[in-house]
């Protein structure tokens, strides 16, 4: 890493629990673990604490971030994903964790890496209105008008 980590200051609110960690130099996101035990049936969502609290210098956020291992392996999501840190909270870093697995409920332990926290410098925007927006190659086009899958084209296309 070519520039000095950026210091955030941490509590732990549950200080037999590790802090918020990287697992490799150079990756984006610090693992997050549950303080608690909870089990999720399948569609079944619950907040989960993770006994962090944080205050991140002004014009910075932390976006908690599903762990992709856990979503392959066990359908474990983040209802509001990424959720959003503010630099003022101070509260408990909290997770809201889904089961999007139709079938499997999920067991977590207490100590288990749940969710990555992934801190970024964030614009703060002024918003200006006006009557008309500068006009674009996009223009209102989305939501597909690109096209969508290959496979959805027909060979005479
Ligand atoms: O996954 C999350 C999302 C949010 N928060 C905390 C930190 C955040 O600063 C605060 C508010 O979050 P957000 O702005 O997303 O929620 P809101 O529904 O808009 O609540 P508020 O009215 O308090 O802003 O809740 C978490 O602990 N975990
Ligand atoms: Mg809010």
């Amino acid at each position: 890493m070519i520039d000095s980590p950026l210091e955030v200051l941490i509590q732990r609110l549950d200080p037999d629990l590790p802090p918020p960690a990287y697992a490799h130099p150079g990756d984006a996101g610090a693992d997050l673990v549950t303080t608690v035990d909870v089990t999720l049936a399948p569609g079944e969502r619950a907040m989960v604490p993770t006994g962090i609290a944080l205050a991140l210098p002004e014009g910075y956020v932390a976006l908690v971030h599903p762990r992709s291992g856990l979503a392959a392996r066990h359908g474990l999501s983040i209802v509001n994903t990424p959720g959003t840190i503010d630099a003022g909270y101070r509260g408990e870093v909290k997770v809201m964790l889904i089961n999007h697995d139709p079938v499997e409920s999920i067991e977590l332990r207490r100590g288990d890496r749940i969710a990555q926290l992934v801190v970024q410098r964030f614009e703060r925007a002024a918003f200006v209105e006006v009557a008309a927006l500068p006009e674009s190659v996009r223009g209102s086009g989305g939501y597909g008008s690109t096209g969508g899958f290959q496979s959805n084209v027909s060979e005479s296309e």
